[in-house]
């Protein structure tokens, strides 16, 4: 189990990470989601010690990562893949790990076959693609066979099979009971394999709840409705705070109203619809509603075509 209280880290005047407090239980997948810059990589290295907070405590365990008698077989983490360059090949720089920590070289073996390192364990790390490095990083985690595992963007760089490898590994060891915790800024990755997501953004935690309660509590509804003046059902919901999209000359996505709302507002008006379909509120779109005050780096996209906001034009 991770516990932060109050965690804090400022660089200078920034707050990096702005007195987070939640907890990582074990057995569950716990996805660390956040845009770019959210702080998900400095809360991690806090956990295992490699930056200092600047405020509160964070424990694993019951303890701080420093206090623990074998960190390595507690927590195994990986943070940063790329770190790892080297001219020894992969089985010499696991087996040097290993050593240092008292781990046997039948456990090196073991985490090299899990790892789908095995074709490439004898060449030098140094001329490792992005993915093998990732994979490698994954290797040195799990060497201590650790009750908690903490992957910082463990996705990055992998190849569809190699995605698929980090889902099936993450859920294969919550299964086991131990305490999984995975950053991404991907909601999609996410929702395949988190169980439970803590959301952050400029520092600070906006989402803290089981995925499916993040979808029920933020997505809004969206209704596709094909309707023969599909403007003038438009003009009269305009009062009720909803986005559209015209599709086609008949076919329209309505966001902030359900499907019943706007069948009663059909019936008054007098507007024929032949279709009425409720959307689902897809992750994605949960995860943008919560962040989207919350990012550092906002990108600006040009309007989509059709895109309005009720009153539209045309009534
Ligand atoms: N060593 C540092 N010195 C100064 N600022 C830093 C340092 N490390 C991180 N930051 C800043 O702290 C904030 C949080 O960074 P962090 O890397 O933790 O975010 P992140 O959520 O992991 O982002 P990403 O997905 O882009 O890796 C960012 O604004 C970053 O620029």
């Amino acid at each position: 189990m991770i516990e932060a209280q109050a965690l804090s880290k400022r660089y200078g005047a920034k707050a990096a990470v702005d007195a987070v407090s939640f907890t990582v239980h074990p057995g569950k997948v716990t996805g660390f989601l956040g845009p770019n810059g959210a702080g998900k990589s400095t809360t991690m290295r806090m956990i295992v010690g490699l930056d200092l907070p600047s405020g509160g405590r964070v424990t694993v365990n019951g303890r701080p990562y420093a206090q623990h008698r074998a960190p390595l077989r507690e927590v195994g983490a990986l943070l940063d893949a790329k770190a790892v360059h080297t001219k020894r090949s992969a089985y010499n720089h696991l087996r040097a790990m290993a050593a240092t920590h008292g781990i046997p070289n039948s456990r090196v073996k073991e985490v090299i076959e899990l790892t789908g390192l095995g074709p490439v364990a004898k060449k030098r790390v140094g001329g490792f693609s992005l993915g093998m490095g990732q994979r490698l990083g994954i290797a040195a985690a799990l060497l201590g066979d650790p009750h908690t595992v903490i992957l910082d963007e463990p996705v990055n760089g992998l190849d569809p099979e190699g995605v698929q490898w980090v889902r099936h590994l993450a859920r294969g060891l919550a299964s086991e009971g131990r305490t999984v915790f995975l950053s991404s800024h991907l909601m999609s990755e996410m929702a395949l394999t988190a169980d439970h997501l803590i959301v952050i953004g400029r520092g600070r935690i906006i989402a803290d709840a089981p995925i499916q309660s993040i979808i029920d509590g933020q997505g809004r509804a969206r209704v596709r409705v094909r309707a023969d003046r599909p403007q003038d059902l438009l003009g009269s919901l305009a009062g009720e705070g909803v986005t559209s999209q015209v599709l086609e000359p008949e076919l329209i996505e309505i966001t902030g109203v359900d499907a019943r709302r706007i069948a009663e507002v059909a019936l008054r008006e007098r507007v024929l619809v032949y279709e009425l379909t409720p959307l689902q509120v897809s992750l994605e779109d949960a995860y943008m509603q919560l962040t989207q005050t919350e990012v550092e780096y906002h990108s600006h996209d040009l309007p989509a075509v059709g895109q309005t906001t009720a009153p539209v034009e045309g009534r």
